[in-house]
């Protein structure tokens, strides 16, 4: 059957990504989630090593210097990237690993990751997703002003992905997602070692 296999999931922000990620993790063993790298300033709930690593503008480019990221990019206005050796090692050990990521990351891992599967999360509409965001209260004004602008050029990328995701309800998405997950397994090309 299929080898381990990385899985983009991308959406603007406040769609769910990280709600229906922790879900899926919840439930699915075979799982693994991929902590980014931020340059972001930590919110007071958030723990370093378990959200992110959060990480000064000199570490990060240093870890780019030093090729540590499989992708990084510049999301609404701070650094963002994925620690390679963890995606590599869980990938090897036939895992799949969720990457939560914008769209100028996911581009990058169509590069150079051949296989991988990419789901575009989408909210009901522009309302409810301004109404996560406020509702999730981690954000000013300003910069849900920001988030809400970049969310129009975000969504202009759907047809670089496999698969578009309704965000309406966190239990129908997460199983929206493994139906994905068990159809991908199923691809004739990557079946391995079918005997009968
Ligand atoms: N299906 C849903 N219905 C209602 N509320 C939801 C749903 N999914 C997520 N939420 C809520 O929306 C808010 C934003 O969710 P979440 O933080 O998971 O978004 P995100 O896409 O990861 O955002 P970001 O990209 O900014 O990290 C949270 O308060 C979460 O509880
Ligand atoms: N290219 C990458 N984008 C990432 C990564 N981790 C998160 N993100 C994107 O950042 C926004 C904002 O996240 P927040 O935690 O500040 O709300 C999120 O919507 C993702 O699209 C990454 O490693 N690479």
């Amino acid at each position: 059957m299929r080898d381990g296999f990385l899985l983009v999931l991308s959406g603007p922000s406040g769609v769910g990504k990280g709600t229906v990620c922790e879900a899926l993790l919840d439930k699915r063993k075979d799982i693994k989630y991929s902590i980014s790298a931020t340059t972001r300033k930590k919110r007071p709930q958030e723990k370093n090593g378990e959200n992110y690593y959060f990480l000064s503008l000199d570490e990060f480019k240093d870890k780019i210097d030093d090729g540590e990221f499989i992708e990084y990019a510049k999301v609404h206005g701070n650094y963002y990237g994925t620690p390679k050796s963890y995606v590599v090692d869980k990938i090897a050990e036939g895992d799949i690993v969720i990457l939560e990521i914008d769209v100028q990351g996911a581009l990058q891992v169509k590069e150079n990751y051949p296989g991988a599967v990419y789901i575009f999360l989408l909210p009901p509409d522009m309302k409810e997703l301004r109404s996560r965001i406020e509702k999730r209260a981690t954000e000013d004004e300003e910069t849900i002003n920001l988030r809400m602008n970049n969310a129009k050029n975000e969504l202009s990328f759907i047809d670089k992905y496999d698969y578009a995701v309704i965000n309406d309800e966190i239990e129908k998405t997460v199983k929206k997602i493994e139906c994905i997950i068990e159809a991908e397994k199923l691809k004739v090309t990557n079946i391995q070692g079918v005997k009968l």
